[in-house]
């Protein structure tokens, strides 16, 4: 058994010793990179948090002690050390959650995986153990990147203010988000970390002076006197301190000893104290394959000595499309500019950024900020385009509504991610985009099904000067291309049938699956039209006219059902006065447990043969309803597609 096996939880480290403390670490890291190696994960991140996270745990009393973790994505060591170390279904279904969770244990606290919001949650809970005279600690871990968000601005200028009230800030600074963490905080906190040099240099003259006999230590402590005048005189006294922060550091986040020491310091401190901790992301890996591109951030299943994949990819991904396609338009217009939100190589700009990199900017993990700034990039006649996670886009919807929308700017957003992505679970689904923008005037959404309509669609979007557009696609390898047979207005023919009973309306990538929905149910004597919209927003004027040929419309989106697409197709038969029934699949209004893409959408009902189950359905209730429905073909097991005991629901 490892040292590592014997912690049961934080109890069993406070009784370790300095030596053991260097055993944990090492088992710690070994367990990390064999058992991310094997399910994917925040392997970078999660080295760099090692001694830290011990040394947290040592000093504090979790869950009494509240220990918050932004973004969460770096809560792998803080699992281990309360309990939980099998990590072999990690981000899987049923498996350990990639993020905290308070399902798994009472040590979790914030299981929302978008970055910035740990000083938020940290002035809350502060407030709440002095309101209620609890005695406890409340510490934040914030990465450097996180840092750059607006929010933990807006905690910083709360928490500074209350002089008395105790939080301990814990800044976990690697320098990097995926790559270096960029703009004027990174450059600040750079300028702390050169007083480390001018640290370590003192700590080595205290060394030499100390082992110099008779004059060594008069000598060392009236320069220990002089050193302390000397750095408050000339050492930069950091934003932190003259925001009314107390500061402390900057410690080597490695050295477990000098954390805790950090720590105790700032335990005693009563009011909020910022701990400047400097880390290595993905310390103590050193594989084959040098990715220094993101040091690791997130890794793939790989093989832990070479990197290599254990599951070669099926395909292109749509993000890599999108990148050739966007590099391939920067060729030919000049205006168009990139923003990213501290994530330029995951969004696909890698190859732009390359071509042209004045064109190109990196504002820090600040959604909010790049859409603002792209709305004033289009009033300077550029036109911007927007790649962000479309999970991360909602932090933005006002921006988007009030800064882009109101003055019709000509800002294309690219959203990589929507849908179910799966096994980062529910903060991470881009579930809420095209539900969230139905609402915004003047917008215009386009979710492409294959590649050559993402590439056709992002001209058509950068081509529109006088509104915002938008763009959507999962994140997964791009499926074979989806031929046309037809176009009615704007909307892609893909499949027809003479006298069809059902009108299917697949949006973007659902479109091979509402093909293979139709070769069901045309099993069982039910024959469907499937129509692509192609632009789901403003919806197609040809598509009320073209339901009331059918007996049933069904519109299949990867999005919420609510608001979603359906939703406003329905809208648009009512306001034609269209009074063809409506049935409308996406996913439930639930945030949706971790586990691979095509499970969740099986566990949803986002299947071929469940839409076509309740398709069947719904015909048949209303053929008993009205006569002259259609009954289920014997092509077609219904009960098998109705699952066991499935009730009808919206999914
Ligand atoms: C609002 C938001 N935008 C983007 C992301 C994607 N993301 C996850 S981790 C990360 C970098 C975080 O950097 P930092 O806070 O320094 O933590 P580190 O990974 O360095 O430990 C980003 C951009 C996110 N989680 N939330
Ligand atoms: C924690 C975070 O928000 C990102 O690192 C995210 O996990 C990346 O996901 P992808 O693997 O889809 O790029
Ligand atoms: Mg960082």
């Amino acid at each position: 058994m490892t040292l590592l096996q014997s912690i049961r939880g934080p109890h069993d480290l406070k009784k370790l010793n300095e030596p053991q403390l260097g055993e944990l670490a090492d088992d710690v890291r070994q367990f990390l990179v064999q058992a991310v190696a094997r399910t994917g994960g925040h392997l970078g991140p999660n080295l760099g948090v090692v001694e830290l996270s011990i040394a947290l745990h040592r000093v504090f009393d979790s869950p009494a002690d509240r220990i918050l973790w932004d973004t969460g994505h770096q809560s792998y060591v803080h699992k281990l050390l309360t309990g939980r170390q099998d990590f072999s279904k990690l981000r899987g279904k049923g498996g350990l959650s990639g993020y905290p969770s308070r399902e798994e244990s009472e040590h979790d606290v914030i299981e929302n995986s978008h970055a910035s919001t740990v000083l938020g949650w940290a002035d809350g809970l502060a407030k709440a153990n002095q309101l209620l005279g609890r005695p406890d600690h409340v510490v934040a871990v914030i990465g450097d990147g996180a840092l750059t968000g607006g929010m933990a601005w807006e905690a910083l200028n709360n928490i500074a203010a209350a002089r008395d009230r105790p939080l301990i800030i814990v800044v976990n600074d690697n320098e990097r988000s995926y790559a270096p963490t960029i703009g004027g905080m990174a450059n600040h906190l750079a300028t702390l970390r050169t007083t480390d040099g001018y640290e370590r240099f003192l700590s080595w003259g205290k060394g030499v002076l100390q082992q110099t006999p008779v004059i060594g230590q008069p000598l060392y402590e009236s320069l220990h006197g002089a050193k302390k005048g000397f750095k408050d005189a000339f050492a930069p006294q950091g934003m932190f301190e003259d925001l009314g922060l107390k500061y402390v550091g900057p410690i080597d986040g490695h050295d477990t000893a000098a954390v805790e020491s950090a720590l105790h310091r700032a335990k005693r401190f009563h009011g909020p104290v910022l701990v400047h901790c400097l880390t290595e992301k993905g310390r103590g890996y050193q594989p084959a394959l040098q990715d220094e591109a993101d040091r690791f951030h997130t890794v793939g299943a790989m093989d832990p000595l070479t990197c290599a994949p254990l599951a070669p990819a099926a395909g292109p991904s749509w993000t890599s499309v999108f990148g050739d396609e966007i590099a391939a338009i920067g060729a030919e217009r000049p205006d168009v500019v990139a923003i990213t939100a501290a994530m330029l190589h995951p969004v696909g700009l890698t190859k732009f950024a390359e071509a042209f990199p004045d064109r190109v900017w990196d504002v820090g993990i600040a959604e909010q900020h790049a859409t603002v700034s792209a709305a004033g990039l289009a009033t300077g006649g550029l036109h911007p385009v927007v790649a962000v996670y479309a999970t991360f886009l909602n932090r933005a919807f006002d921006q988007l509504l009030m800064d882009v929308a109101l003055h019709r700017c000509a800002v294309t957003f690219v959203l990589d991610r929507a849908g179910v992505t799966g096994p980062d679970g529910a903060s991470h689904n881009g579930m809420w985009d095209m539900s969230l923008l139905q609402v915004v005037p003047g917008l215009r959404i386009a979710a492409p099904r294959d590649a050559g309509q993402l590439r056709a669609q992002l001209r058509e979007a950068v081509a529109v000067d006088d509104a915002p557009t938008m763009i959507r696609f999962p994140k997964e390898s791009v499926g074979e291309a989806v031929p046309a047979i037809g176009r009615i207005g704007g909307m892609d023919v893909l499949r027809r049938a003479p006298d069809a009973d059902v009108l299917l309306v697949a949006v973007g990538v659902m479109a091979p699956v509402c093909l293979k929905a139709a070769g069901l149910l045309a099993g069982g004597g039910i024959r469907c039209t499937v129509v692509d919209p192609r632009w789901v927003k403003p919806v197609d004027e040809e598509l009320a006219p073209l339901a009331a040929r059918h007996r049933l419309v069904a519109v299949v989106e990867d999005n919420s059902r609510a608001g979603g697409v359906g939703s406003a197709v329905g809208q648009a038969l009512r306001d034609a006065g269209t009074d063809v029934p409506l049935r409308t699949f996406g996913i439930p209004e639930q945030f949706l447990a971790h586990g691979k893409r095509a499970e969740v959408l099986a566990d949803i009902g986002l299947t071929p043969i469940e839409i076509a189950g309740r398709i069947s359905a719904t015909l048949a209730a209303r053929k008993t309803a009205d006569g002259h429905g259609i009954a289920v073909g014997d092509g077609y097991d219904e009960r098998n597609a109705l699952g066991n005991g499935h009730k009808e629901s919206g999914a």
